[in-house]
């Protein structure tokens, strides 16, 4: 189903410039000179060791937590706080227990006055998506980790987000839900038109999904502020298959990356 009028999403790219947090009372910044430019459309992992701040970066694009240094610009604009032009997803589903799927996924169009009709295409289109149409009178707890976690990405798309953020959306699920829902957001990202920026500690994860990866090294534990340590592009034609010798040379080098330098804290 497609909503004429009301489909006005495309994906935003996304800059940031020389961006830094530094929270009240910690001795370092948690992260610092992080520059990233990130194209329209583009699907980006973002990973490293814990505490290197990946997570800060998504919260300062999410405008959940304002940056102490440089800027983030999404479709060129500065952000300034939290808005329906990004779309975030966490580990923990965060759905309303007391609402029905449907219910779950209308709540932002609704909140955002949109006219009756529009709501009801809009999250019928969501729930479609995500493949639970058949379930959309069901109540989160009648459905298993995975599908509540469509269920989450069903009511962010709902918004027709520029940008989805996702922090480890997949890190709660087991093995095999945890790669269908992988297969399932490279459908999703080439289908509603988002750019994605994606946290996760899992380098297989990153490499089966993003355009380009991400590596981010430092954090307290290291006596520096985190920061980006490499940006690697992930150039594998068509359907991404994790165990050939191409896809395991680029894990293997992010996985390089990732752990370079750590041996001399440890
Ligand atoms: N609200 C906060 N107040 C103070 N310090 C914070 C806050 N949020 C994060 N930090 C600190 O910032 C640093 C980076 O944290 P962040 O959660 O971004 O790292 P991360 O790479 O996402 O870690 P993980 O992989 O473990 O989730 C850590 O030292 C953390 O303690």
């Amino acid at each position: 189903m497609k909503i004429g009028p009301v489909r006005e999403n495309r994906p935003a790219g996304i800059v940031l410039r020389d961006l830094g947090k530094h929270f009240p009372g910690a001795p370092l910044p948690a992260v610092a000179g992080v520059t990233i430019d990130i194209r329209e459309g583009e699907f980006v992992c973002v990973v490293g060791a814990s505490g290197c701040g990946k997570s800060t970066v998504l919260r300062m694009v999410a405008g959940f937590e304002s940056a102490t240094a440089g800027d983030v610009l999404v479709d060129g604009e500065p952000v300034t706080g939290p808005g329906p032009d990004r779309g975030v997803v966490f580990q923990d589903y965060g759905l309303f227990p007391w609402l029905t799927v449907r219910e779950n996924v209308a709540y932002g169009p609704r909140q955002a006055r949109l006219p009756r009709s529009f709501v009801a295409a809009r999250t019928a289109e969501a729930v479609e998506a995500v493949g639970l149409t058949r379930v959309a009178g069901s109540f989160p707890h009648q459905l298993s980790g995975g599908m509540q976690q469509r269920v989450a990405i069903a009511r962010v798309l709902a918004n027709k987000p520029a940008v989805l953020l996702m922090d480890e959306p997949f890190g709660a699920l087991d093995a095999l839900t945890r790669s269908d829902m992988q297969h399932e957001l490279r459908r999703i990202h080439r289908d509603a038109g988002v750019t994605v920026v994606f946290v996760t500690h899992s380098i297989e994860e990153a490499v089966y999904l993003a355009d380009r990866v991400v590596v981010m090294a430092g954090g307290s534990a290291h006596g520096n502020a985190g920061h980006v340590r490499e940006i690697v592009d992930v150039d594998l034609e068509g359907d991404r298959d994790p165990t050939s010798p191409e896809f395991n040379a680029i894990e293997r080098r992010i996985d390089a990356l990732v752990h370079a330098g750590n041996a001399a804290v440890a």
